[in-house]
């Protein structure tokens, strides 16, 4: 399945709580925000940060980023009245955190009708299920949620994330089979930026559209380890331009630097343009 073409290589949190942070992610040059009501908040201000979070919307100024409100667990006591708000405030998704199984969805999908739903998987029952919650029919975005996979699976940190790779990687199956976005976890070490590359860098390899952020400093490095590179852009020309020469003369088959291109090739290589397209296209909105 192809990524979908609004780029989502940047997913900054934003606690729905502080306006101050509200404000600024109008000038940010995140690709998607998530607004949120869930474990950025305290209890105690539950009830008004939807208030807070409904003003900053309504003022608007979030210009052509994705507005992705994380609401509190439907098994909450703020749950169902997040759900019903975050549909008010028109969020382009509204994601449900610890996603278990679809008809966690079913019940959010009953409350909301039909916006676009996106799925926290960071439970092992959720991992299990992946393939089960990306098939259902409103599901349009899978997060990772690390930190709370970790904390369940019991794992110790570890720069590979080697402990988590089989829950991230039914993910990435289940996303792409059912052409759902990916979205990778977020890295906790926000001054570290080497780390934090090294992270994105990983995500990417795997096949993940971008990565949830939780500070503006990290915005810089997952844009740009989210983009195609340079390499990639002019492989992709390369592997185009060949490909059509060969086709021209009547072959089914370029080389390029010594390794064939064939026809799946040239579908990536395109996908690597128009991604490069849409990024642009960003910035002239
Ligand atoms: C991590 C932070 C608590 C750090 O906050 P702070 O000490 O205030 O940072 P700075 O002083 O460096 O902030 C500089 C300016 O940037 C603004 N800011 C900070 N964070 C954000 C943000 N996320 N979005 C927009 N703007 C932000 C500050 O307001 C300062 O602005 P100014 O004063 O005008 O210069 C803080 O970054 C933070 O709260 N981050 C979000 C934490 C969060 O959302 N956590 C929940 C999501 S992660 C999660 O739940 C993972 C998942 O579920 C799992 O299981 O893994
Ligand atoms: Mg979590």
């Amino acid at each position: 399945m192809p990524s979908i073409a609004r780029p989502l290589r940047s997913v900054l949190y934003i606690p729905g709580s502080k306006p101050r942070a509200l404000d600024k992610a109008r000038g940010l040059p995140a690709d998607a925000i998530i607004f949120d009501l869930e474990d950025a908040v305290t209890p105690e201000e539950k009830t008004s940060a939807r208030a807070t979070l409904a003003e900053a919307l309504a003022t608007g100024g979030y210009g052509s980023r994705m507005k992705i409100i994380r609401i509190n667990g439907l098994d909450t006591e703020w749950g169902a009245d997040d759900a019903k708000a975050a549909k008010e405030m028109g969020a382009d998704a509204i994601l449900l955190p610890k996603v278990n199984t679809p008809a966690d969805l079913h019940a959010l999908a009953a409350l909301v009708g039909d916006v676009p739903l996106w799925a926290m998987m960071e439970t092992p029952l959720g991992m299990l299920n992946a393939a089960a919650i990306a098939a259902h029919s409103q599901l349009q975005g899978m997060v990772m949620g690390t930190n709370d996979l970790a904390k369940d699976l019991q794992t110790r940190f570890r720069a590979d994330r080697l402990p988590l790779m089989a829950g991230l990687g039914l993910c990435v199956l289940a996303g792409k089979a059912h052409g759902v976005a990916l979205i990778d976890g977020v890295y906790n070490a926000f001054k570290d930026d080497e780390g934090l590359k090294v992270e994105c860098d990983q995500g990417r390899d795997m096949g993940f559209d971008g990565k949830t952020l939780i500070h503006p400093a990290q915005l810089e490095v997952a844009n740009a380890a989210f983009s195609p590179s340079e390499a990639e852009i002019e492989i992709a020309r390369r592997q185009i331009a060949a490909f059509e020469e060969a086709e021209a003369a009547g072959q089914g088959v370029a080389v390029v630097d010594g390794k064939i291109v064939e026809n799946l090739h040239v579908a990536t290589a395109r996908e690597t343009l128009a991604k490069l397209d849409a990024i642009a296209a960003l910035s002239t909105e």
